[in-house]
């Protein structure tokens, strides 16, 4: 259905579009610390996106809530007709992000977040039809940024060594004047959580969206 109108649908989705947040940065950088935060202290905000992707549901992942199990054909024939707002291959699978799987978490009032490799963020930022914030989450340095992976433990020497490769290019094009609204540096998690909650409200205040409105009332009921 999407497949044989996908402008009549990118028009519809274009309303909701103003609720798109993308956040960026290397592998370690502290784009999950910072996001279950934000998601614990505003509850019911934001959603994320069910990315599509040709690999395997591991043991307990469930279609159309972790991921939409697909086939390279499928996602390729969707990527034509112009359902995707961007893909990205790694480790031999397609992954990429569907324009109803935005609107499904915009059209129940959320902000949809969508937590992107660089790539990705390029796509997206090509596509005329959409105008998100965006956020680059910046370690202090590399070598920073490999102590705390290795400190995370969940890589092997030689995933450890591809993070650090990719998050140099990372790093690179975070740092290039325009490429995000909002650059943030995780140094200390906590004063950085304030600057990025903050200028993530700040960024959509501008566009009439109150992030705090929901919680100022739950918090003036009390
Ligand atoms: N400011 C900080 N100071 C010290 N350690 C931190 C800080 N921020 C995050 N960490 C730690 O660094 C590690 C990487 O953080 P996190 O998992 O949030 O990164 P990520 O960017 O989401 O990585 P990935 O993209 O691989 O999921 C975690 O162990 C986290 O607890």
């Amino acid at each position: 259905m999407l497949a044989s109108c996908p402008r009549v649908f990118i028009r519809q989705a274009m309303d909701d579009l103003k609720k798109l947040l993308v956040i960026c940065g290397p592998s370690g950088s502290g784009k999950s610390s910072l996001i279950k935060r934000l998601f614990e202290e505003v509850p019911n905000t934001f959603g994320f996106s069910v990315s599509h992707t040709t690999r395997q549901p591991r043991p307990g992942e469930q279609h159309g809530i972790d991921y939409y199990f697909s086939t390279k054909e499928n996602i390729l024939k969707g990527v034509d007709n112009g359902e995707f707002l961007e893909t990205a291959s790694f480790s031999g699978n397609m992954y990429g992000t569907s324009y109803s799987s935005v609107k499904n978490v915009c059209s129940s009032g959320k902000i949809c977040l969508l937590d992107i490799e660089m790539q990705g963020v390029i796509q997206v930022k090509q596509r005329k039809d959409l105008n998100p914030v965006t956020v680059f989450v910046k370690p202090p340095s590399l070598e920073v940024l490999e102590e705390r992976l290795r400190k995370r433990g969940t890589e092997t020497e030689e995933s450890l060594r591809k993070r650090l490769e990719t998050a140099k290019k990372e790093m690179e094009y975070g740092a290039v004047p325009g490429n995000f609204q909002i650059v943030v540096v995780n140094d200390d998690l906590d004063r950085c959580y304030k600057e990025f909650k903050e200028a993530i409200v700040s960024k959509f205040k501008d566009r009439d969206v109150d992030i705090l409105a929901g919680l100022q009332e739950a918090g003036s009921q009390k």
